[in-house]
């Protein structure tokens, strides 16, 4: 049901189309049984003529519209999908960045990857049941048509086979709902084993430990639980047979006993019967793949009301103020909310100005909040307290990403595009080139149609790409997060002494967080942290 539901989301009238015409071909399907049944019980030449004239222009009706069945489904699940695709991928990218670190990237991956392709296995078998759904729909017309008591009895038997496996069914569907919560974990500890590669290879006991204690007993689970419901699912399967051969059998061989049936009325049950066994065998074989895609759409729907609730208002920016005066913070503070009250962070009430043409260092230990601090400022955590004024101008949820689009930033995890994606100045390759030279990559690093020939490099050169990225997207504030902590102690020098102070010439207002002490006297200002708090802003010198 939840998966009609989505694909009526995306075209309620495409759907219309594919269920009606795979009505209209399980109906036929059916009509060809009740013509075959006739046409063996009636041996007259001209009854048989009609019936194969019947026959051809029924089998040509269920042949056309179960094709335009199914091509209509394929192309609207897969639009469907195509669309939920793009919708999480949006909701992830509008949603506020606490509150995605706080559903850390292994929930993400999950539902992005294995919930999506789920939901895709199930949507592909909708055409195909669409078609068995009214084949034995039509059959059990023919039944109906054939006798009523008969009928009755299907349905009976029907009932009694639902109800039964009702339980089973809803087992089932908890156990691998169970098996999907283990995926969660399981797409963390496949973080540890790509990410953490190096670290489990240089030491075996650590590997050993990570594998017997992390990942293989979340593989277990996921394993039991999933063989404790597919093997419900099997017996449910099994059972529905049963009930269904028990069916063929009474009739065959019970019914006669209880009510005259002529051998043609006979015959037509037997034969309606076992047409019905196939699209009944592959309904209910299909069980597990529909409960899995169930499943799924309720965490992609979890996922998607809490992305949504976090949802930021996303407006096209426009006029950004490159000839800005002033950028202040008043009382601005962030938590971190641990699993405890002592593990709780609390930045600030953080004040400060920054105007253009000001290089800041922004220090202080370890964990002190530079890099919140940094994201604050850069907007892209939002204050719990305080406010962000940009000429004078507050910063609320309506224009936080006009704001953001002042900063150039480069923080201790930056991603580093290939391309210069949404970056439209004139002459940009001749510019990317003579950054390319002054940064030292020229003879690294080419460029071939916009795009850079290779971002597999050291540390210290990525973080050089991405400064030139932060060059090529001039921006009014420019902000550093260690960018010089993986660089050679030339190109430090390089950073520190002149291609800071180039920004600067040119106006740009930059905060540099950095632990290279013997640079310090290079800032503006310094500004120190500690535990979240300031503990001095002051000019340099
Ligand atoms: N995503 C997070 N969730 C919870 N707590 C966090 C998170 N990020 C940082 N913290 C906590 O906030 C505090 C400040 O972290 P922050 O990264 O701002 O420090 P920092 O001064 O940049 O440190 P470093 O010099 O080591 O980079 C740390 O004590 C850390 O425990």
């Amino acid at each position: 049901m939840q998966l009609i539901v989505f694909l009526l989301r995306s075209s309620w009238g495409m759907l219309a189309i594919a269920i009606g015409t795979g009505f209209v071909s399980g109906i036929s399907s059916a009509s060809l049984i009740a013509i075959i049944s006739l046409a063996v019980s009636q041996g007259s030449a001209e009854s048989l003529r009609l019936a194969a004239w019947g026959f051809a222009g029924i089998a040509f009706i269920a042949l056309i519209t179960s094709i335009i069945s199914q091509m209509t489904l394929i192309r609207l699940a897969q639009q469907a999908i195509f669309q939920l695709r793009l919708t999480l991928s949006q909701q992830i990218l509008g949603s506020e960045l606490t509150h995605l670190e706080g559903l850390g990237i292994p929930r993400l991956m999950a539902t992005l990857t294995d919930d999506v392709q789920a939901v895709t296995d199930a949507v592909r078998l909708v055409p195909f049941l669409c078609i068995d759904l009214a084949t034995v729909a039509g059959c059990l017309a023919y039944i109906n048509w054939l006798s009523f008591r008969v009928f009755v009895l299907v349905c009976l038997l029907t009932v009694v086979a639902l109800g039964s496996c009702r339980w089973l069914l809803r087992r089932g569907k908890r156990l691998l709902a169970k098996a999907r919560e283990q995926q969660d974990i399981l797409f963390a500890n496949f973080r540890t084993v790509t990410e953490g590669t190096k670290e489990l290879k240089l030491h075996y006991w650590r590997r050993q430990a990570f594998l017997q204690e992390d990942l293989q007993p979340t593989a277990g689970r996921f394993r039991r639980y999933s063989v404790d419901g597919l093997t419900l699912f099997a017996v449910t399967s099994s059972w529905g047979k049963l009930i269904f051969f028990f069916a063929v059998g009474f009739v065959l061989f019970a019914l006669p006993q209880f009510m005259q049936l002529p051998a043609e009325t006979l015959s037509g049950y037997v034969l309606t019967f076992t047409y019905l066994m196939l699209p009944m065998e592959r309904l209910v074989n299909q069980l597990p793949i529909l409960s899995r895609a169930s499943i799924a759409l309720e965490k992609i729907q979890s996922l998607g009301l809490s992305l949504a609730n976090s949802a930021e208002q996303v407006s096209v920016p426009t006029d950004i103020h490159y000839t800005w005066q002033a950028l202040s913070l008043q009382g601005v503070t962030h938590r971190y909310r641990g699993e405890s009250e002592d593990s709780h962070f609390t930045l600030g009430p953080v004040d400060l100005k920054l105007q253009p043409g000001e290089l800041v260092f922004i220090v202080g230990g370890n964990g002190s909040g530079k890099s919140t601090l940094a994201k604050l400022i850069a907007g892209l955590y939002i204050p719990e307290a305080g406010e962000i004024y940009l000429d004078g101008k507050r910063i609320t949820s309506e224009n936080r990403e006009w704001y953001r689009q002042h900063f150039s930033a480069i923080f201790a995890d930056f991603y580093l595009f290939d391309r210069f994606l949404g970056i439209d100045t004139p002459n940009l390759e001749a510019q990317a080139q003579a950054y390319l030279q002054q940064l030292r990559l020229d003879h690294k690093v080419r460029l071939e149609a916009g795009k850079l020939s290779t971002t597999a490099l050291s540390q210290g050169q990525r973080k050089r790409l991405a400064l030139l990225t932060a060059y090529l997207e001039d921006r009014p504030i420019y902000l550093f997060d260690e960018w010089a902590a993986d660089q050679d102690p030339v190109f430090k020098e390089l950073f520190y002494t002149e291609l800071l102070g180039k920004l600067r010439d040119r106006g740009k207002a930059i905060l540099v967080i950095s632990h290279d002490d013997h640079y310090f006297h290079l800032a503006d200002r310094i500004i120190k942290l500690d535990y979240g708090q300031v503990e001095y802003d002051k000019p340099q010198g």
